[in-house]
Protein backbone atom coordinates (compact mmCIF):
# COMPACT_ATOMS: atom_id res chain seq x y z
CA UNK A 1 0.00 0.00 0.00
CA UNK A 2 1.53 3.52 -1.26
CA UNK A 3 0.31 4.95 2.47
CA UNK A 4 2.49 2.32 4.71
CA UNK A 5 5.76 2.82 1.97
CA UNK A 6 5.54 6.69 2.44
CA UNK A 7 5.07 5.65 6.27
CA UNK A 8 2.17 7.05 7.49
CA UNK A 9 1.19 6.75 10.67
CA UNK A 10 -2.39 6.35 10.87
CA UNK A 11 -5.33 5.98 7.93
CA UNK A 12 -7.68 8.93 8.40
CA UNK A 13 -10.87 8.02 6.63
CA UNK A 14 -13.92 10.61 6.83
CA UNK A 15 -16.88 9.38 6.98
CA UNK A 16 -19.78 11.95 5.71
CA UNK A 17 -23.44 11.71 5.51
CA UNK A 18 -24.83 14.20 3.60
CA UNK A 19 -26.54 15.56 6.62
CA UNK A 20 -24.82 17.01 9.32
CA UNK A 21 -22.21 17.90 6.21
CA UNK A 22 -22.94 19.08 2.44
CA UNK A 23 -21.06 16.11 1.62
CA UNK A 24 -21.37 12.70 1.04
CA UNK A 25 -18.58 9.78 1.22
CA UNK A 26 -19.50 5.66 2.11
CA UNK A 27 -19.67 3.82 5.35
CA UNK A 28 -18.99 0.16 6.94
CA UNK A 29 -18.62 -1.71 3.37
CA UNK A 30 -16.16 0.24 2.05
CA UNK A 31 -13.85 0.44 5.24
CA UNK A 32 -14.44 -3.16 6.04
CA UNK A 33 -13.06 -3.92 2.45
CA UNK A 34 -10.26 -2.25 2.93
CA UNK A 35 -9.33 -2.86 6.04
CA UNK A 36 -6.99 -6.18 4.73
CA UNK A 37 -5.19 -3.92 2.87
CA UNK A 38 -3.03 -2.49 5.94
CA UNK A 39 -2.24 -3.16 9.42
CA UNK A 40 -1.84 0.41 10.00
CA UNK A 41 -4.78 1.59 12.44
CA UNK A 42 -7.88 3.37 10.92
CA UNK A 43 -8.55 6.97 12.41
CA UNK A 44 -12.21 6.98 11.29
CA UNK A 45 -13.71 10.51 11.39
CA UNK A 46 -16.97 10.16 11.69
CA UNK A 47 -18.91 13.72 10.32
CA UNK A 48 -22.69 12.29 10.73
CA UNK A 49 -25.63 13.08 12.85
CA UNK A 50 -26.72 10.93 15.40
CA UNK A 51 -23.04 8.53 15.48
CA UNK A 52 -24.33 6.29 18.33
CA UNK A 53 -26.42 4.61 16.53
CA UNK A 54 -23.25 3.62 13.75
CA UNK A 55 -20.22 3.26 15.83
CA UNK A 56 -20.63 -0.18 16.68
CA UNK A 57 -20.99 -0.91 12.22
CA UNK A 58 -17.82 1.12 12.30
CA UNK A 59 -16.01 -0.78 15.10
CA UNK A 60 -17.09 -4.05 13.39
CA UNK A 61 -15.54 -2.91 10.25
CA UNK A 62 -11.98 -2.17 11.70
CA UNK A 63 -12.03 1.03 13.30
CA UNK A 64 -9.42 2.01 15.64
CA UNK A 65 -9.94 5.32 16.92
CA UNK A 66 -13.60 6.19 16.02
CA UNK A 67 -14.66 10.48 16.29
CA UNK A 68 -17.70 11.63 16.32
CA UNK A 69 -18.48 15.39 16.34
CA UNK A 70 -19.62 17.05 20.04
CA UNK A 71 -22.05 19.09 17.65
CA UNK A 72 -23.74 15.84 16.13
CA UNK A 73 -24.17 13.99 19.59
CA UNK A 74 -27.66 14.84 22.04
CA UNK A 75 -25.48 12.41 24.81
CA UNK A 76 -21.76 12.61 24.13
CA UNK A 77 -20.43 11.45 27.29
CA UNK A 78 -22.66 8.08 26.61
CA UNK A 79 -21.66 8.32 22.62
CA UNK A 80 -18.03 7.85 23.39
CA UNK A 81 -18.39 5.80 26.46
CA UNK A 82 -19.96 3.39 24.12
CA UNK A 83 -17.14 3.52 21.83
CA UNK A 84 -14.82 2.81 24.57
CA UNK A 85 -16.96 -0.18 25.62
CA UNK A 86 -16.68 -1.14 21.87
CA UNK A 87 -12.81 -1.48 22.72
CA UNK A 88 -11.96 1.71 19.92
CA UNK A 89 -10.20 4.88 21.29
CA UNK A 90 -12.33 7.38 21.99
CA UNK A 91 -12.19 11.19 19.61
CA UNK A 92 -14.05 13.92 19.69
CA UNK A 93 -14.42 16.83 17.27
CA UNK A 94 -15.13 20.12 17.26
CA UNK A 95 -15.94 22.71 13.80
CA UNK A 96 -13.94 25.67 13.88
CA UNK A 97 -16.66 27.44 15.32
CA UNK A 98 -17.41 25.55 18.58
CA UNK A 99 -16.20 27.02 21.71
CA UNK A 100 -13.82 23.93 23.59
CA UNK A 101 -15.83 24.56 26.81
CA UNK A 102 -18.40 21.97 24.80
CA UNK A 103 -15.84 19.03 25.68
CA UNK A 104 -15.40 20.29 29.44
CA UNK A 105 -17.18 17.40 31.21
CA UNK A 106 -15.97 14.78 29.13
CA UNK A 107 -12.23 14.89 30.05
CA UNK A 108 -12.53 11.79 31.49
CA UNK A 109 -13.70 9.44 28.46
CA UNK A 110 -11.82 10.27 25.65
CA UNK A 111 -8.36 9.54 23.78
CA UNK A 112 -8.21 12.53 21.39
CA UNK A 113 -9.66 15.42 20.43
CA UNK A 114 -9.86 16.20 16.74
CA UNK A 115 -10.03 20.41 16.43
CA UNK A 116 -10.91 20.95 12.77
CA UNK A 117 -8.77 23.66 10.74
CA UNK A 118 -11.27 24.07 8.24
CA UNK A 119 -15.19 23.62 8.29
CA UNK A 120 -16.17 20.06 7.83
CA UNK A 121 -17.31 18.60 4.57
CA UNK A 122 -14.11 18.79 1.43
CA UNK A 123 -11.08 18.52 1.41
CA UNK A 124 -8.27 20.67 0.12
CA UNK A 125 -9.71 24.09 2.07
CA UNK A 126 -7.65 26.75 3.45
CA UNK A 127 -6.53 26.19 7.14
CA UNK A 128 -8.11 28.93 9.27
CA UNK A 129 -5.69 30.04 11.67
CA UNK A 130 -7.79 31.07 14.48
CA UNK A 131 -7.84 27.61 15.91
CA UNK A 132 -4.59 27.97 16.78
CA UNK A 133 -5.79 29.80 19.96
CA UNK A 134 -8.26 26.56 20.62
CA UNK A 135 -4.95 24.15 20.19
CA UNK A 136 -3.43 26.15 22.75
CA UNK A 137 -6.37 26.33 25.11
CA UNK A 138 -7.43 22.41 24.72
CA UNK A 139 -3.38 21.35 25.33
CA UNK A 140 -4.06 23.53 28.97
CA UNK A 141 -6.83 22.20 29.44
CA UNK A 142 -5.55 18.94 29.19
CA UNK A 143 -2.68 19.14 31.14
CA UNK A 144 -4.91 20.91 33.91
CA UNK A 145 -7.01 17.95 34.02
CA UNK A 146 -4.11 15.41 34.09
CA UNK A 147 -4.52 13.92 30.81
CA UNK A 148 -1.49 14.89 28.64
CA UNK A 149 -2.10 11.14 27.59
CA UNK A 150 -5.22 12.67 24.92
CA UNK A 151 -3.76 13.55 21.94
CA UNK A 152 -4.56 16.82 19.77
CA UNK A 153 -5.36 15.97 16.98
CA UNK A 154 -5.65 18.50 13.70
CA UNK A 155 -7.89 18.19 10.50
CA UNK A 156 -8.58 20.20 7.83
CA UNK A 157 -5.77 22.89 5.27
CA UNK A 158 -2.37 20.97 6.89
CA UNK A 159 0.29 22.19 5.09
CA UNK A 160 4.39 22.32 6.04
CA UNK A 161 3.94 25.81 7.43
CA UNK A 162 0.12 25.20 8.87
CA UNK A 163 1.83 21.95 10.71
CA UNK A 164 4.45 23.87 12.17
CA UNK A 165 1.91 26.27 13.69
CA UNK A 166 0.05 23.41 15.13
CA UNK A 167 2.66 21.40 16.32
CA UNK A 168 4.03 24.68 17.85
CA UNK A 169 0.65 25.45 19.77
CA UNK A 170 -0.21 21.74 21.08
CA UNK A 171 -1.05 19.11 17.70
CA UNK A 172 0.34 15.70 17.76
CA UNK A 173 -1.83 14.03 15.23
CA UNK A 174 -1.33 16.20 12.07
CA UNK A 175 -4.03 14.86 9.24
CA UNK A 176 -2.99 15.05 5.62
CA UNK A 177 -5.37 15.08 2.56
CA UNK A 178 -4.41 17.22 -0.14
CA UNK A 179 -0.56 17.64 1.33
CA UNK A 180 -0.02 13.87 0.64
CA UNK A 181 -2.08 13.48 -2.39
CA UNK A 182 -1.62 15.86 -4.27
CA UNK A 183 2.26 15.92 -3.66
CA UNK A 184 4.25 14.16 -6.31
CA UNK A 185 6.20 11.93 -3.55
CA UNK A 186 3.97 10.55 -0.84
CA UNK A 187 6.78 9.68 0.82
CA UNK A 188 8.45 13.10 0.94
CA UNK A 189 5.14 14.37 1.81
CA UNK A 190 4.94 12.76 4.57
CA UNK A 191 8.52 13.09 5.90
CA UNK A 192 8.07 16.91 5.58
CA UNK A 193 5.21 16.55 7.93
CA UNK A 194 7.03 14.11 10.42
CA UNK A 195 9.91 17.23 10.50
CA UNK A 196 7.97 19.28 12.67
O1 LIG B 1 -12.33 15.93 7.55
C1 LIG B 1 -11.96 16.47 6.54
C2 LIG B 1 -12.83 17.43 5.83
O2 LIG B 1 -14.06 17.50 6.44
C3 LIG B 1 -10.60 16.08 5.93
O3 LIG B 1 -9.99 15.14 6.77
C4 LIG B 1 -9.69 17.23 5.61
O4 LIG B 1 -10.31 18.25 4.91
C5 LIG B 1 -8.43 16.74 4.92
O5 LIG B 1 -8.22 17.28 3.67
P1 LIG B 1 -7.17 18.49 3.36
O6 LIG B 1 -5.87 18.11 4.01
O7 LIG B 1 -7.12 18.52 1.88
O8 LIG B 1 -7.77 19.73 3.96
CO1 LIG C 1 -11.22 14.33 8.60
Amino acid sequence: MRLEEAQADWIHIDVMDGHFVPNLTFGPPVISAIRSCTALPFDVHLMIENPEREVAQYREAGADILTVHAEACRHLERTLTQIRQLGAKAGVALNPGTHESSIEYVGDVIDLVLLMTVNPGFGGQTFLPQVLRKIENVQKWLEKIGRTDVRIEVDGGITGETAKACVAAGASVLVAGSAIFRAPSFHAAVTDLRGF
